[in-house]
């Protein structure tokens, strides 16, 4: 076996390196701070939980992303957390059990069974905010500002927002009464996208010729503004949900549009992405020269059900190491370069600078390696009696 070999990270598994490290760290604690403004509390959720109450509530998606493992204490199966959000639900549900809105944050490193089917890693830090208590679409509108901010401090540009709606497949599918495995290879073939098996599913087991055609119609309804309002045409006769529906999408266009002009928004009323959680509104937002969503949420009420308390909810999740590559041009690196010297004045004026937020780097007897090394852009030089900072000389 040789070095390289012992060396092997598995697949998706990856370790983060200086600079990026420190842009992960950075971008952390800036939209950490961001959401703390807006009255976020902070949560950490545990690495494993045993397997049931992990996946309680969750669909078959989050069970098969999920790494397994045995708990050597009481034997029990345990899962890795693959997604936070749900972990999120039961604390507001059960752990916390506040009163009124409540607003919670985190970053956390979750593990994935399989990768991303556009590259994601399998270890990627999940970075994300939920808010719970609060049914109305204000709460959507607000964890979708911050969502916008959130890529805007990353310095994401030409951000595209794809926008759907679960509660209206919902509806349909209910309406017409499908048997469970026709219903299941309807989801699929929607979300897959596969309109000729949508067809063929619809007209195998739809009677009803005008639900037939509102679920022929899903797949195909999708693109900018004026999809919402060829869905109402098509949805004139569908039930009262799917108009409820399509008023709160229009109402998320507008707000969308006054925060940011910057965003395109693209709506996609057969998007049923998801790990089967979610129950309303659904959105991701991407951005050119990435396959992967740079942030994905929605609505997923009563999630908190198994754990005793139903409750309305909403939020969003990022990753952070995808996040923080968004702008590798961004200046990762300063410092003051001090030389190794057993001066006092020069030890003084080192700790006043770091008081003050500087990055000082001294260097160690003997070193042979320099300023910029150590990625200093100044140094520490004694002039007339005084340690002074001066730009590198090239
Ligand atoms: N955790 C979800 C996104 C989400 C957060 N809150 C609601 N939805 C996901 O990764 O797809």
């Amino acid at each position: 076996m040789t070095i390289a070999d012992r060396w092997l990270l598995p697949d998706g598994m990856d370790e983060v390196l200086p600079p990026q490290t420190l842009r992960m760290e950075s971008l952390r604690r800036a939209l950490l701070d961001l959401y703390y403004r807006w009255g976020y509390d902070m949560v950490m959720p545990p690495p494993v939980e045993f397997l049931d109450s992990l996946l309680t509530g969750t669909g078959t998606d989050l069970e098969l992303q999920t790494f397994k493992l045995t708990d050597q204490l009481t034997g029990r199966l345990m899962g890795a957390s693959a997604d936070v959000t749900p972990q999120v639900a039961r604390m507001d549900a059960h752990s916390l059990r506040r009163e009124g809105p409540v607003r919670l944050c985190y970053c956390a490193h979750v593990l994935r069974a399989q990768a991303d089917e556009y590259q994601g890693g399998r270890s990627p830090v999940q970075l994300g905010l939920e808010l719970f208590g609060h049914a109305g679409l204000e709460a959507d509108q607000e964890i979708m500002q911050l969502v916008l901010s959130s890529l805007d401090l990353a310095g994401a540009r030409n951000v595209h927002l794809a926008i759907g709606h679960i509660g209206i497949y919902r509806a349909l599918a209910g309406e017409a009464g499908l048997a469970a495995e026709a219903e299941r290879a309807l989801f699929a073939a929607l979300e897959r996208k596969a309109v000729g098996e949508v067809d063929a599913i619809v007209d195998a087991h739809v009677q009803d010729p005008s639900l037939a055609e509102m679920l022929r119609q899903l797949p195909r309804l999708h693109g900018g503004d004026e999809v919402l309002e060829r869905a109402r045409e098509v949805f004139a006769g569908a039930p009262a949900a799917v108009g409820e529906a399509l008023a709160q999408l229009t109402a998320l266009r507008t707000s969308i549009g006054r925060d940011s002009e910057q965003v395109a928004r693209y709506f996609d009323l057969a998007e049923l992405r998801g790990y089967e959680y979610h129950t309303g509104m659904v959105f991701a937002a991407y951005v050119p020269g990435y396959g992967q969503a740079l942030a994905k949420g929605g609505r997923y009420d009563d999630t908190g059900r198994a754990f005793g308390r139903p409750r309305p909810a909403t939020g969003c999740s990022m990753d952070l190491k995808l996040l923080a590559s968004l702008d590798e041009q961004r200046p990762s690196h300063d410092g003051i370069w001090a030389p190794a010297s057993e001066s006092e004045a020069l030890a003084r004026r080192v700790s006043e600078l770091r008081q003050a937020g500087e990055r000082v780097v001294q260097a160690l007897a003997g070193q042979t390696t320099g300023a910029r090394a150590h990625f200093c852009d100044r140094e520490l030089i004694e002039h007339e009696g005084r340690w002074q900072v001066r730009p590198l000389e090239d």
